[in-house]
């Protein structure tokens, strides 16, 4: 919890008056809301979009102004979390099943900072399930379709009954395994009919602040992809 901290508080050190900002969604990305709302009561003045209900309501309470989407322009910086991240800035996100905002407010952000703790690292996405947002209406069939493009999906339950997203739509998490070609994958994913969109964020990210247990943040560089 602490080396989340870290790396979502340097991330927010970086938002300066003025700005229009991305919050993101899940724990890390919820203490870069809540330091945020510190430096606004100090005096920072910027808007901000949310990339789920939990994190407007957090931006709310910790007094950030929110802006309806439709008066935003452009987004500045939006401060994110990853379930996992690969050398070379891909990402794998979705485990709070908030990927679809996110994806939405990545793609209109200038800067995507990614905050993680330092579990989140890996050599290969995949060993996390891959989040695959889909319309709730014949979600039986879409799931056989991923089932036939090999990626295992097992629908997400709350509480014993489908995990509702905050757009309205189900998960299914796919136990892919290693991940390569991931392009390809995304293509094929979001072809599907009824596949609203899917984990795979890659070259979204603008820089990664990594947390670790023993205290330290380090921002990391990217290898480059071959
Ligand atoms: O849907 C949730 C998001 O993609 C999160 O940013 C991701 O799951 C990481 O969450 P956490 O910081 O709680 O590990």
């Amino acid at each position: 919890m602490e080396a989340k901290r870290l790396a979502a508080e340097k991330a927010a050190s970086y938002v300066r008056d003025g700005m229009t900002v991305g919050l993101g969604t899940g724990s890390t990305a919820s203490w870069a809301i809540k330091r945020l709302g510190e430096r606004v009561r100090e005096g920072l003045s910027i808007r901000a979009v949310a990339t789920s209900v939990e994190s407007e309501r957090l931006a709310e309470a910790s007094g950030i102004s929110l802006v309806p989407f439709a008066e935003v322009q452009r987004i500045d910086v939006t401060i994110d979390g990853a379930d996992e991240v690969d050398p070379h800035w891909n990402l794998i996100k979705g485990g709070g099943g908030a990927l679809l905002r996110e994806k939405i407010v990545a793609a209109a952000s200038g800067r995507l900072i990614v905050v993680v703790d330092e579990s989140k690292l890996v050599r290969r996405l995949g060993a996390f399930p891959l989040p695959v947002e889909v319309v709730s209406f014949g979600h039986e069939l879409t799931i056989q379709a991923l089932e036939r493009l090999g990626c295992r999906p097992v629908l997400r339950l709350s509480d014993n009954r489908p995990f509702v997203t905050d757009g309205g739509h189900y998960i299914a998490d796919c136990r892919i395994g290693a991940i390569h070609g991931h392009r390809q994958l995304h293509e094929r994913l979001n072809a599907i009919p009824g596949v609203v969109e899917n984990g795979l964020f890659m070259q979204m990210a603008s820089q990664v602040i990594v947390g670790f247990r023993d205290g330290t943040v380090r921002e990391l560089q990217r290898t480059q992809e071959r």
